[in-house]
């Protein structure tokens, strides 16, 4: 059981001006917390913190009292990042690219090979194992993005507007995936402009003008 804490952080890309000041939250195990905003509000910023892809100006990010340092130690800690993009190997299977991410961070071939099948299966995706990314339709990309981040098993999952592409069946199905996650210990961050989907989680933290403010604590 993992907590993600931003404690007091400005968080700026390079030496911009910050587009986040002074934001403090927790991410606690067994919570799927909401983080919502207009497009630009900084949702990716704030989850690019958590992930250890940016490193605040002030203020820290900790993983269980531990300060992260950068990506790869977020990495070894098991905080999980699906990114807005997909991040996916457009020349690789959708099987391949969540085996090689499992076979990365210490799975064995044979484990990734099990966990890549568990992983595609609830999102539908089972027939398309073989095909490669650039053949998917965009929302089958971010079902694979999606299924590659649950493969990984993390202690944290920091998914980033994951459902924008997707039908409302898809949606639904994510967001059970995403229960599912919380259910089983993990802390569950969800960046997302769907109202809906953000009255499903436990809490939502609203960023607007540079600042996060509780929308539901
Ligand atoms: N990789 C980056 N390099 C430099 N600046 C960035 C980068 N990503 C985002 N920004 C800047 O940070 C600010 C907040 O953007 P961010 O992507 O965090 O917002 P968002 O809430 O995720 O928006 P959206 O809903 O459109 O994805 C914007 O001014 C944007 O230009």
């Amino acid at each position: 059981m993992t907590t993600l804490s931003v404690d007091e952080a400005d968080i700026a890309w390079g030496s911009d001006a910050p587009v986040l000041r002074g934001v403090s939250v927790e991410a606690r195990p067994g919570e799927i917390l909401a983080v919502t905003g207009t497009s630009g509000a900084g949702k990716t910023t704030l989850l690019s913190a958590m992930a250890g892809l940016l490193t605040p100006v002030t203020g820290r990010v900790l993983v269980d009292g531990e300060k992260l340092v950068d990506r790869d130690h977020a990495v070894r800690l098991g905080v999980v990042l699906i990114p807005q993009d997909n991040g996916l190997a457009a020349i690789l299977t959708a099987a391949e690219n969540i085996s090689v991410a499992v076979v990365a961070t210490g799975g064995t071939p044979a484990e990734a090979r099990r966990r890549t099948a568990e992983a595609l299966e609830p999102l539908g995706l089972s027939g398309q194992a073989n095909q490669l990314i650039e053949e998917l339709s965009g929302g089958q990309q971010q079902r694979t993005a999606i299924a590659r981040g649950l493969a990984l098993r993390g202690n944290v999952l920091l998914a980033d507007e994951i459902t924008s592409e997707l039908d409302a069946a898809n949606r639904q199905r994510v967001l059970e995936l995403l229960k599912a996650e919380a259910a089983r210990g993990v802390a569950v961050v969800f960046a997302t402009h769907d109202p809906e989907a953000a009255a499903a989680c436990t809490r939502e933290l609203h960023l607007t003008d540079g600042e996060a403010i509780w929308a539901r604590a």
